[in-house]
Formats: C-alpha cells, sequence, structure tokens
C-alpha cells in the first residue's frame, strides 16, 4: 500500500492537518525541531502501535492534550486509524469501519520500515535491533511465522515459569521439549527467510557499495550450537538454566551477523558505508515483502543527509529508483535531497514549520 492521505490530531507537534502524499518519493524539509521526525513518527505508529524513538508512548500526544489519533487512506481507499487515549488507556484501532484491539492487525495492512541516523549505531550496537528487523520481515514474508511466533512465545513463557519456579522435573522436561520443537520450527523459517534475504541483498549491495558487496554475507545462528541438538544443549545447561530462572538457548537467542570476509562489517566499514548498507538491507527487506504482494512497504528515512556525502547521496538515488514502494525522506534542507529528485519528477516535496506541514513547489 502507499497512503494517499495522513491526517494527524494531537500527534507531538503536529499541527491539525491532513496531508496528500506522493504515492512514489516524499521529501519533507524543515529545521531542527520543525517536526519531520514527528510526521515520521505518526506513520511509523500507524504501522507498529509504537515509537521508533521512545517507549514512553505518552510522549507521543501534543503536551495538555489526554488523546492523539493518527489516521491515513491508502491508495485503494482503505482507512485506517489508531487512537491512544491516555485518560483510559485504551487503544482504539479501526480499519475500514471496523474496530479492533489488536495493534498486529495494523501491521497486517501496512509495512513501515525506518532508518534514522541512530539506527545504524542500535544496529550494529546489539542484537535487539537485528532481531526486530529481521522478525519484521519474517512476519510479512513467511506467514506462517506470525503463528509459529505466538505459539514458541507461549511455550518460552512456561518454560521461563518452570525455571524460575524450580517446578519438579516431569514438568520441566515436558516444558523442555515443547520448547525443542517450538524453537526449531522458528528457526528454520528464519534459515529459510535469511537465505532469501542474502540473495535478494545482493543487487541493491551492488548498485550502493559497488566496490565492497561480493564480499559481504550474512550469517545466522540460530540460538543454541548448531551443531548439537536443542535439547541436548538444554540438557547439559539445565543447572545454569535453572541458577539462571530463564532459559538461556532457543529460538529466542538467535542473531545475525554482517560480515566482509570473515570480518563483522561494523569493525570494516566507515560509518556513510555502514548506512548505505543498512540501507541497501532494507530495500532488499521492502523488496521481499513487496514481492509477496500482501502489503507494499513503506519506507522512513529520517535524516537522510548525515553521514552521506554527494557520491552516497546519488548511489542511494540509484537504488530508491528501483524500489516500488512509497518512500518518506526528511532533510534540514533541499540541498540534501537534490540528488535523490526522481528525473520523471513523480515526487512531492514539503515544508514544515512549527509542526505545519506544506505542499512546495518544484
Ligand atoms: N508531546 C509533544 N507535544 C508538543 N511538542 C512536542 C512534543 N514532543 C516533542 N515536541 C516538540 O516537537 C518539535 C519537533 O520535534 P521533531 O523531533 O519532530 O523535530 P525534527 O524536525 O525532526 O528535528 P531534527 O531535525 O532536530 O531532528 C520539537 O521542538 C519538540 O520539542
Amino acid at each position: 500500500m502507499s497512503i494517499e492521505k495522513l491526517t494527524a490530531y494531537d500527534f507531538r507537534n503536529l499541527a491539525t492537518d491532513t496531508i496528500e502524499l506522493n504515492d512514489n518519493i516524499n521529501f519533507i524539509i524543515g529545521d531542527n525541531g520543525s517536526g519531520k521526525s514527528s510526521l515520521l513518527e505518526a506513520i511509523f505508529y500507524l504501522g507498529h502501535g509504537k515509537s521508533f524513538r521512545t517507549s514512553q508512548v505518552e510522549n507521543l500526544v501534543t503536551h495538555n492534550k489526554s488523546k492523539f489519533i493518527v489516521s491515513a487512506k491508502d491508495d485503494k481507499g482503505l482507512q485506517l486509524g489508531v487512537a491512544k487515549d491516555f485518560t483510559t488507556g485504551l487503544t482504539e484501532i479501526k480499519i475500514a469501519g471496523e474496530k479492533h484491539r489488536q495493534l498486529s492487525q495494523l501491521a497486517i495492512n501496512i509495512a513501515v520500515q525506518v532508518i534514522t541516523p541512530e539506527s545504524f549505531k542500535l544496529f550494529f550496537g546489539g542484537p535487539k535491533q537485528r532481531r526486530r528487523f529481521i522478525d519484521l520481515g519474517l512476519f510479512h514474508v513467511k506467514h506462517s511465522f506470525s503463528d509459529y511466533w505466538k505459539e514458541f512465545s507461549r511455550i518460552l513463557k512456561q518454560r521461563n515459569a518452570c525455571l524460575r519456579n524450580r517446578s519438579d522435573v516431569e514438568t520441566l522436561n515436558y516444558w523442555s521439549q515443547v520448547f525443542c520443537e517450538a524453537s526449531v520450527r522458528v528457526a528454520k523459517l528464519r534459515d529459510e527467510y535469511i537465505k532469501e534475504l542474502s540473495v535478494e541483498l545482493q543487487p541493491w549491495l551492488e548498485l550502493m557499495l559497488p566496490s565492497l558487496a561480493a564480499g559481504i554475507s550474512i550469517s545466522y545462528s540460530q540460538g543454541w550450537n548448531s551443531k548439537k541438538t536443542l535439547s541436548d544443549v538444554l540438557l547439559q545447561n539445565r543447572e545454569r538454566e535453572k541458577k539462571a530462572g530463564f532459559s538461556l538457548y532457543g529460538a529466542q537467542k538467535f542473531d545475525v551477523k554482517f560480515l566482509t570476509g570473515n570480518v563483522v562489517i561494523d569493525n570494516q566499514l566507515s560509518r556513510g558505508q555502514q548506512k548505505l548498507f543498512l540501507l541497501a538491507l532494507t530495500f532488499a527487506q521492502a523488496k521481499l515483502i513487496e514481492k509477496v504482494k500482501r502489503v507494499k512497504p513503506i519506507l522512513l528515512i529520517d535524516d537522510v543527509g548525515a553521514e552521506l556525502d554527494l557520491n552516497s547521496r546519488t548511489l542511494l538515488n540509484n537504488a530508491i529508483n528501483k524500489l516500488d514502494c512509497q518512500v518518506i525522506i526528511t532533510a534540514i534542507d533541499k540541498i540534501a535531497v537534490e540528488p535523490l529528485v526522481p528525473t520523471d519528477n513523480n515526487y512531492k516535496m514539503f515544508h514544515v514549520k512549527h509542526g505545519q506541514i506544506s505542499a512546495i513547489g518544484k
């Protein structure tokens, strides 16, 4: 999907307004603190029911207001919206006039991915962001993942409770066995997905990091020693796990590493190159999501100018032109986005000032 119209009420500093977006590329230009990231955050909230910047959702409502609403109409006329009321604590989701309670309903209809100047620090800093990124792709591309993951999470909770409460051997054995089965199911699906992602990544790397592309690979660790069965690993580590009070091995502990040769790329690539790598990876994932055709992804790129020189922005432009999805890019001035402007004129440019967003002429 692409968002045709977006409305945000009482969301951070955004002025109550509806904006009409282009289905290809949108540039959002404004000074620091004008509201560019707030706009991206509103779109991200519509896709995920959470912020990409803060875990404190109360920071998203405009000061002195108690409820925010973000809604959109897509290119096929589908209307979807989410409202968070801080007086009642309720979140209300409406899709095509029908009310929903579960945030996952949003993600079924809209796949939003974001890249910010902070993303790559988080991405290369610890496994949490990498896990989140891979599982977002899995959710959209492998339709059985959502059910497998729900079942796995339920079992993991039960097994952790057994370890924490020092349950009897039979109970722990039972939950360990079902945990192993669920872990293997999830790990296998991830393995398949990461192989697909690795193949899809190559052409994007060739476009954006041509001199390094051939040597870059993704290495997947499933969450336990792949030379052993998970049940053996759990048996060998039972005392350690009991002491910890939670599961130390299993599909929840998976990770991916990005390598040039045998070295992790964060030790090899410059910050600008890392950003290009992360963009290539995000584009590859967006392409896989798009191929599945359930939802066409929306890409948010915050502060595109940061860390990218003119040549890198030109490479990024080549890649964006090959994407078939809606892209929303922020920058502090027009100069930063000049190399990204499509030659076919299929784009829109907006200016943001004090939360007020207005379209500007080409
Ligand atoms: N809950 C809120 N209510 C009203 N205003 C808010 C709220 N939270 C933040 N703001 C203000 O909104 C403004 C816009 O912030 P935003 O992060 O969107 O800026 P930006 O244009 O992305 O800036 P930068 O280029 O520095 O990243 C800031 O001045 C901030 O103080």
